[in-house]
């Protein structure tokens, strides 16, 4: 007789981001062992259910600020720095020896801009990651403090743990704070304030993004949080706000996640402000029922950004402009999308090399003069990786590329920023 077929519950990969606020006690500076416990637990316990478990844990500044006894951050960058590099170290062994009590090993990972910069060493930072996950350890990733400058720096744990989520294609990313989830208005002040369950397009929310609104010893908030959950969101990853301090939450909130009941017309962008807040009370009658805990979830886009293209929007720094004409902008979002041209540029901003990234900005022509009409406000549309340094660029704008060599003594290409090269995070 043929076996009956038993069907595997679903797996995920789950990035959890946990603040230093989470890690140290703000007011002792001693470690939160407690609650690092708990997580511990959990995330063992998840790792054993077969889903791929990313930390990304703050708190080697505020750890080591404890070691050396100082009691505030210092002003000084090498100060900072060098109390990462003490802090990292106590971090990472306190986290070591608590899963090794469960026999979880771990592995550190440290960024900064700078190690993702190529696109081959993106993919390289995906694929250890990959590979760590392949052989059942958590990786516990940060940012390189110790050696991040302001130029390569990511500057929050918040937005990178949505770029390690993106880079990685994960499913779930779960900021976990000092509050269950987002209100209308600060809950402790206004009795009215409604939690916020469910949320498909950040640009329409109205929140108070003090609630949460950051701790003494890390640098992220609310508003940070908001920004890290739009950058996964565009990378398809589901993100959740919750409470660091009940991290057994994970489980019950990425189950009620894929709960049949959840099928919500919510995911389309076209729901009308009455129904989406209708559909807020409903979600919270949901959760009342099937006891799920509260949380805000910022649901993943459904088309989302191809790996390169999330690593030219979000992976690199931008170090100018390139304000391009609404010819130029409807050519290179196009389904078949062209190259961008120099008759398509109107001006520049700051100064690039080539081979760096810039933001792409769509501006207007003065009819008369055809350069930038100044009246017109500029708006953000995408980023490029370009082929000509600022200057180069300010001499051949708007001309055709047949007149590149003419104008520069050389034509390296035809285009200022190549298709590949070029990221919409709208198309
Ligand atoms: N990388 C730094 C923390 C930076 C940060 O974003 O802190 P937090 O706002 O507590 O998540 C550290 O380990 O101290």
């Amino acid at each position: 007789m043929a076996k009956p077929k038993i069907n595997k519950p679903q797996t995920y990969t789950i990035v959890v981001k946990l603040g230093s606020s989470s890690i140290v006690d703000e007011i002792t500076r001693e470690p939160r062992i407690a609650n690092m416990s708990r997580i511990v637990e959990t995330l063992v316990k998840l790792r054993r259910q077969g889903h791929r478990i990313v930390i990304v844990s703050s708190g080697a500044i505020a750890v080591g600020l404890k070691r050396v006894g100082l009691t505030s951050k210092p002003k000084k960058l090498s100060k900072v720095q060098a109390l990462a590099s003490i802090g990292q170290g106590r971090l990472i062994a306190l986290w070591d020896d608590l899963f090794t009590h469960l026999n979880q090993t771990i592995a550190q990972i440290l960024l900064t801009r700078n190690d993702i910069i190529d696109w081959t060493q993106f993919q390289n930072a995906k694929n250890t990651m990959n590979e760590l996950l392949d052989m059942n350890i958590i990786p516990i990733v940060n940012e390189n403090d110790t050696l991040s400058v302001q130029e390569i720096r990511f500057g929050d744990n918040d937005t990178l743990s949505a770029i390690t989520a993106g880079m990685i294609n994960a499913d779930y990313l779960f900021l976990l704070t000092d509050v269950e989830c987002l209100y209308t208005d600060n809950p402790r002040t206004n009795p009215n304030a409604k939690p916020i369950l469910v949320v498909e397009d950040i640009s329409s929310l109205n929140v108070d993004t003090s609630s949460g609104s950051g701790s003494g010893i890390g640098t992220g908030g609310m508003t940070t949080k908001l920004i890290a959950a739009e950058l996964a969101m565009s990378a398809g990853v589901t993100t959740i706000i919750n409470k660091s301090t009940t991290p057994e939450n994970i489980m019950k909130i990425v189950k009620h996640i894929q709960s049949e009941s959840l099928k919500s017309d919510l995911e389309n962008h076209d729901t009308p402000k009455n129904l989406r807040e209708i559909h807020q009370m409903t979600e919270l009658q949901n959760l009342k029922i099937n006891d799920v805990p509260l949380h805000t979830r910022f649901i993943g886009d459904s088309q989302k950004v191809k790996d390169k293209q999330f690593w030219l929007l979000h992976g690199l720094k931008s170090y100018g402009s390139i304000i391009i004409d609404i010819g130029a902008y409807n050519a290179l979002t196009r389904k078949n999308k062209a190259g961008l041209l120099p008759v398509g540029v109107i001006d520049i901003e700051g100064s690039f090399h080539e081979a760096q990234c810039v933001t792409l900005k769509l501006g207007k022509r003065d009819k008369k003069t055809g350069k930038l009409d100044m009246s017109e406000k500029l708006v953000e549309v995408g980023k490029a990786r370009v082929n000509y340094t600022s200057s180069e660029i300010s001499k051949i704008k708007g001309l055709q590329s047949n007149e590149i060599e003419k104008v520069l003594g050389y034509a390296d290409s035809e285009y200022i920023a190549h298709r590949e090269n070029l990221a919409f995070p709208h198309h």
